[in-house]
């Protein structure tokens, strides 16, 4: 097996080596040239106040606006380079965290809003001013050196300055880092509660909820703003001694150079040239310094990207299969959601062979769509094995997979589109033919003529058609149904539907058995369930019984929510085999 990278983001970076290369030499030639422009003054200084000659004057002008036009003309290629960079950088990671947060595969549990605001945080700083910085930072000692040539007590001073700026950035982020940490974290919980707000602020405006959360979302931001000015006072009061050393640092060169002058060791023009280049070294240095929590806020972004990417890493990479043929058997199986400590479905067992349908009930809580999100492969099972034909389906690859899976969850969501593209799931090789027979399957002609503007009505989105509870359902349904798959999987998909619209729908799922698919729908309503062949009855989690639906029928109405008298198991044989 593949060893996993120890940082799958450093991968992708080093896969852009050449680029940050070319960052090192733009960071290596560029301080040459600076010191060369610096030198200009010093020079009128020098020989035309020596020689008052105009054309030495204008040679050194000319020479000058030559040297600054480059300096120029560098500056902004790299500034490309990055931004291209960063093109690349976006490309290469988007795809791959978007991919690791709606699998659910990355294991660090990052929410959603998290990922994405890393994901910019990090390519912001990686085709950003702040590596710029670093990495002119890096040559930095070169302007050092140019100081110990033209005279060492001046490398020295620069040495000793550069040093304490240094070391102020690090007692300050020694100091801050906690603080930050918790401003993060709760910038991060404020951002996933308002986002919930807003995703339900409809009902919760009619039940007057708004005033009460407004304070709560506030209580989070607020608490995330105390640790921020927290932390800003501390850098500040750890800062205020390296200002003041920053701000008097000319007159100490002044002094220094007056010294010099006196003591006949320098030019007096010299400090132009040590002005202006002591000037340009500590910039990057006091960009860090200044832009400390924003690498701070690199590091942790880039730690969770890790987190979340090496989840991927880690998740072996299955092979082609091809399409699945045959009976579905769940065996001993035990799950539930990612990362509960309790398992909710306890050593489930059934076979189910194409061409029927099972019905699955049982009370409210019992796991029916734990157990139907185990069946489809959106969880991964504790123990127990979920074979479909002749392989096991965490084989599959999930894309795959896919493909031969219709599924309505409970919650029905479209995604912004037009419902033509949401019944195709998206697919760009979608045909008229196949959305068209997914429309006919669903039975749902009747929705698709009602809308504005027929199979290119969009959906979700600002200005997007609204769909009724029940169209929702029935326009998902052929969304499952879109493809011929082999497994159909239904949560409760009649729970906004008319009697007549379940009819239909009933309809739709004999057809799909006629045409060989296995169909399981979860259902408490008793007229769906009339067209399964076989009924699995789930209580806590567990099969109480499964049989022919005959068999099991009458019994039923002993389900209903509450407390119940145990059943009598009945042989947990294969239903369809
Ligand atoms: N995503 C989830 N995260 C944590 N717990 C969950 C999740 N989904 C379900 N559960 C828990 O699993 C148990 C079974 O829930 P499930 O939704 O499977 O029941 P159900 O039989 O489908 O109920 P209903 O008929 O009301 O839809 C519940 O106790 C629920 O709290």
């Amino acid at each position: 097996m593949k060893p996993a990278l120890s940082s799958p983001l450093l991968g992708i970076v080093r896969t852009l080596s050449f680029g940050y290369l070319n960052l090192f030499a733009f960071g290596f030639f560029l301080p040459f040239l600076f010191m060369a422009m610096s030198m200009v003054p010093m020079s009128i200084v020098e020989r035309v106040g020596t020689s008052r000659n105009a054309s030495t004057l204008a040679t050194l002008l000319v020479i000058a606006a030559v040297v600054a036009a480059t300096y120029t003309v560098m500056e902004q290629i790299r500034g490309q380079v990055l931004e291209r960079m960063g093109l690349v950088i976006d490309e290469r990671l988007t795809r791959v965290c978007f991919d690791a947060v709606n699998r659910g595969q990355g294991r660090a549990g990052v929410p959603a809003a998290q990922a994405l605001a890393d994901l910019q945080t990090v390519r912001r700083f990686l085709c950003g001013p702040s590596l710029s910085a670093l990495i002119d930072a890096f040559w930095s000692p070169l302007f050092v050196l140019a100081m110990f040539f033209i005279n060492a007590a001046f490398g020295f001073l620069m040495l000793g300055l550069l040093t304490f700026s240094a070391a102020a950035s690090l007692a300050t982020h020694y100091w801050v880092s906690a603080h930050l940490a918790a401003a993060q974290r709760l910038d991060g919980e404020a951002n996933e509660f308002g986002l919930a707000v807003s995703r339900n602020a409809e009902a919760l405006r009619v039940m007057g909820m708004l005033p009460a959360l407004a304070e709560r979302w506030y209580a989070l931001h607020r608490d995330g703003l105390g640790w921020r000015g927290l932390a800003g006072a501390r850098a500040a009061r750890i800062g205020l001694v390296p200002r003041m050393v920053q701000n008097g640092q000319m007159i100490v060169v002044y002094g220094l150079g007056g010294f010099l002058f006196l003591s006949d060791r320098i030019q007096l023009s010299v400090l132009f040239v040590v002005l202006m280049v002591m000037m340009r070294a500590q910039g990057p240095l006091q960009h860090i310094i200044n832009n400390w929590s924003q690498i701070q806020s690199f590091a942790s972004a880039a730690r969770r990207l890790d987190a979340l990417l090496r989840g991927i890493e880690a998740a072996p990479r299955p092979m082609s299969l091809p399409a699945p043929a045959g009976e579905l058997r769940v065996s001993r199986l035990v799950g539930g959601p990612p990362g509960m400590a309790r398992p909710v479905i306890n050593d489930v067992s059934f076979s189910l062979a194409p061409g029927r349908i099972l019905g699955v009930v049982g009370p409210s809580g019992a796991g029916k769509s734990c157990l139907s999100r185990l069946v489809t492969g959106i969880w991964k099972p504790v123990r127990g094995t979920i074979v479909f034909g002749e392989q096991d389906l965490s084989h599959w690859d999930p894309d795959e997979l896919g493909r031969h899976v219709g599924y309505v969850p409970q919650d029905v969501e479209f995604l912004p589109g037009t419902i033509a593209e949401n019944i195709a799931r998206f697919d760009p090789d979608a045909s008229s033919e196949r959305i068209l027979a997914a429309v006919e399957l669903a039975g749902i002609h009747d929705i698709m003529r009602g809308l504005p503007d027929g199979y290119a009505t969009r959906l979700g989105g600002p200005g997007g058609h609204v769909l009724s509870g029940g169209q929702r359902q029935r326009v998902a349904l052929a969304r499952a149904v879109y493809g011929a798959p082999r497994l159909v999987v239904l949560d409760e998909p009649n729970s906004n539907l008319d009697a007549g619209a379940e009819q239909v729908l009933g309809r739709t799922m004999q057809r799909l058995r006629d045409d060989g698919a296995a169909v399981i729908v979860v259902s408490h309503r008793i007229s769906l369930l009339g067209f399964c062949d076989d009924l699995l009855v789930l209580n806590e989690g567990v099969v109480q019984a499964i049989g022919a639906r005959e068999r099991i029928f009458n019994r039923l109405p002993r389900f209903r929510e509450g407390p119940q008298p145990p059943l009598i198991d009945l042989p947990r044989t294969g239903t369809g085999g």
